[in-house]
């Protein structure tokens, strides 16, 4: 039996820093699960592209909070998703512990959230280059025991075997 379900999915994508939240949310792009880009008053930096790495808006162009996924302040500028980003079928979101905790709370009507925690050992982590400030910056994070979460990935694999798994998981979620 196949169970139709007509509210929008957001598979919340949750991890500590380099445990491959971004390479996720990346490869399920490419086979058919858009992402939510948060928008931002920052300026865009050298390198970056308008609606990839963030959609660069001004302070004008901010919504209503009723209409607020999700809202930080960091550094001076502001970051924010819309509840209109979440109007796909289906759709991932890489996203904070406490953030996670504000979606599930405050829109338990519009969208249903699956919620995957990327698990990955600090030893790799660090040795794919991820800053070692942004591991310590990770102690701060508000902790959710792991059994809460819907699905949980050891990334313990080689990048090719992740990607393959994610593919893998894409393509299944879609059928
Ligand atoms: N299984 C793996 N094997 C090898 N490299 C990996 C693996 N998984 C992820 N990586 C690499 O680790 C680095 C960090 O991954 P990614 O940017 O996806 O992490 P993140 O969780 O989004 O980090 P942050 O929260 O700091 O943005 C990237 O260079 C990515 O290619």
């Amino acid at each position: 039996m196949k169970i139709e379900i007509n509210m929008p999915i957001v598979i919340a994508i949750v991890g500590p820093s380099g445990s491959g939240k971004t390479t996720m949310a990346n490869i399920m792009a490419e086979n058919g699960i858009p992402t939510i880009v948060s928008f931002t008053t920052r300026p865009m930096r050298d390198g970056e592209t308008n609606g990839k790495e963030h959609w660069f808006v001004t302070p004008e162009d901010k919504p209503d909070a009723s209409e607020m996924i999700a809202y930080t302040n960091f550094g001076g500028y502001e970051y924010w998703a819309t509840l209109q980003q979440t109007k796909h079928k289906i759709c991932t979101y890489v996203i904070d512990e406490k953030g996670l905790i504000y979606l599930k709370e405050k829109f338990p009507d519009s969208f249903i959230v699956f919620s995957v925690y990327l698990d990955r050992n600090i030893g790799d982590r660090i040795g794919c280059g991820v800053d070692k400030k942004r591991c310590e910056r990770d102690l701060d994070r508000t902790e959710i025991p792991l059994k809460e979460y819907d699905y949980i990935i050891r990334n313990n694999y080689s990048l090719e075997e992740f990607e393959e798994k994610i593919k893998q998981l894409t393509l299944d979620l879609l059928k």
